[in-house]
């Protein structure tokens, strides 16, 4: 338990022998005394991040060479502590559950014997093996913790979720340690009091004894074991529905599933769907609110993630956002720019926070709207870039479509309503109503960028001119307009052919039917009637 005095101990012995010693002598004892101090401080402050872990389980070179002493004597103590031991590296405890000491490549046949594809390594102070090399395709999971004591409460939590999302799907899991007597016994515990809350601490260490013989918790770990129990700290966290469109984005699903999935296993009990022909983000949207699932994740391109938003709107479960399309618009106005860096990493980070911020969203003909709707240009871009076209070009199918519309001007005679105002005829080449939109939504940006917070749309219209002077003029006055937040609620804005206003609803008629996008999805209506439906949509966004 106060292990680290016994490392202050020899710490301060190594520097003594330094001071009186010389030449190589002293070289080592002083490299053996630093990495004991650093080790000590890292037990001092309970940090095992001294030893720089990295999610595969490698140890940095660097720190491996730093604390190579401390190291070689862990190993030796390992070998010495396991001599006469003849039983099993490995147990089977219960439900396709097991305990077992470090895990090196000899073990792999064992693992294979055993079906075993999932590793939870409870060690601060070992490098694992290339797991993802072997050829077994064994998922891995590594909480650091120092000898001798246990995981936080919410690496705890993270553990048994994970553990139960791979015994959910017939998957067997290893949990091992060192010696496989404490820190993974603590682990299996824990795991066995969440899937059975009426066995008492004893019972379930009892249970595990009579397979391991010599598991054994140190009196701190008891303690903290039996601590997180009484206070009901140990359960397996919430469920959460994942909802993937494998088509969107070209495919971006395959390249991001493995790593999603692991993620999300740590922080919910998850349910993964892939949409089809046949079954629909909405159809398995439904499916999870009828189950009461409180939490949503959408993986996919804007349709996807509307098609999924439109059953959470004006509820309380939690929608989560993975940007796998072309665009990524939402994503973009949520988590800003470096969403474009690391689409997938960032809202992931958004996620796993579990900090939620209700924004606003917009109904349009009986259709929810988190981003836009757009008549004229957009329209005729979005029509440019079909699956084909961003499957070929990417985002710049978008921009193709856009520079062809801006081009040909063609214009859209529109009878417009703004709240109670009198109606009012407006002839423009572009007419968009936005709840959000990041900056390279051109044109939604009259306002500036709009606020999804606010409660109001940001109306922006573009009236046609035939010069190309003017246009160009129009659409550099879009790019400037795009980088400026907008001030207040001023009313309203006119810059050249480029109009914009707020409204809390908006109805547009026109003598024709009118052909509109709602977040890059084609529709076709005599009337288009908007309305703000604020604070409706609870998304993850951690603000801090
Ligand atoms: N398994 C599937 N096979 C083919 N199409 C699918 C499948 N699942 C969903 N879809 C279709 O994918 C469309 C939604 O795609 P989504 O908008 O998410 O991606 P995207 O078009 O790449 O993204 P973005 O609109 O941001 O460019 C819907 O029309 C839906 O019917």
């Amino acid at each position: 338990m106060f292990v680290y005095l016994y490392y202050i101990a020899l710490a301060i012995l190594s520097f003594v022998v330094v001071v009186i010693g010389s030449g190589a002598v002293a070289f080592l004892f002083a490299w053996l005394g630093l990495s004991l101090t650093l080790v000590s401080s890292a037990y001092l402050l309970k940090n095992p991040s001294i030893f720089r872990k990295n999610s595969d389980g490698s140890i940095p070179f660097i720190i491996s060479l730093v604390l190579l002493p401390f190291i070689v004597g862990v190993h030796l103590y390992n070998i010495i502590a396991t001599w006469f031991d003849k039983t099993d590296r490995i147990h089977h405890i219960n439900h396709g559950v097991h305990v077992g000491r470090r895990l090196n490549s000899s073990d792999l046949l064992t693992l294979e014997e055993l079906n075993i594809n999932a590793i939870v390594d409870m060690t601060a102070e070992f490098s694992a093996l290339n797991w993802s090399a072997s050829a077994m395709e064994l998922d891995y999971f590594n909480i650091p913790v120092l000898d001798h004591q246990s995981p936080k409460e919410e690496e705890l939590r993270q553990a048994i979720t994970w553990i139960d999302n791979q015994v959910t799907r017939d998957r067997k899991v290893v949990v091992h340690c060192a010696l496989g007597r404490g820190r993974s016994v603590f682990v299996v515990a824990a795991y066995m009091l969440a899937k059975s809350p009426d066995l008492s601490v004893r019972e379930v260490l009892e249970n595990i004894t009579k397979i391991r013989s010599f598991a054994k918790l140190n009196r701190s770990q008891m303690k903290r074991l039996v601590e997180y129990h009484q206070q009901n700290k140990i359960y397996i966290n919430e469920e959460a529905c994942l909802i993937a469109n494998p088509v969107s984005g070209g495919g971006k699903w395959l390249t991001s599933k493995e790593l999603v999935i692991d993620q999300l296993s740590r922080h919910f009990k998850l349910i993964v769907h892939e949409t089809t022909l046949e079954q629909s983000a909405s159809d398995f949207a439904k499916q999870a609110i009828n189950n009461n699932i409180k939490t949503i994740i959408a993986a996919g391109g804007d349709g996807t993630l509307r098609e999924v938003a439109e059953h959470l709107v004006n509820t309380d479960t939690l929608f989560g956002v993975i940007p796998l399309g072309t665009a990524n618009a939402l994503a973009h106005h949520l988590y800003g720019n470096l969403s474009k860096i690391d689409p997938v990493g960032t809202a992931m980070s958004h996620i796993v926070s579990k900090n939620c911020e209700k924004i606003d969203t917009a109904s349009c003909n009986n259709q929810t709207v988190l981003l836009l709707v757009g008549i004229g240009l957009e329209h005729e871009m979005i029509s440019y870039a079909d699956r084909d076209n961003k499957n070929n070009s990417g985002q710049f199918a978008y921009l193709e479509g856009f520079f062809r519309g801006f081009a040909d001007g063609k214009s859209y005679p529109l009878k417009v309503k703004f709240d109670q105002e009198a109606e009012q005829e407006i002839n423009c080449t572009s007419f968009v109503v936005a709840n959000a939109a990041p900056f390279t939504s051109l044109l939604a940006q009259g306002n500036g960028s709009p606020d999804f917070t606010d409660g109001l749309l940001d109306v922006t219209w573009i009236k046609p001119t035939a010069d190309t002077t003017s246009k160009l003029v129009d659409f550099a006055e879009l790019v400037s307009a795009s980088f400026n937040l907008r001030q207040g609620n001023e009313l309203p804005n006119e810059q050249g052919n480029i109009n914009a206003t707020l409204a809390k609803k908006v109805t547009v008629t026109s003598d024709k039917a009118i052909s509109y996008v709602i977040d890059g999805e084609v529709f076709e209506e005599q009337s288009v009637c908007i309305e703000s439906n604020p604070e409706s949509l609870n998304v993850f966004i951690n603000k801090s």
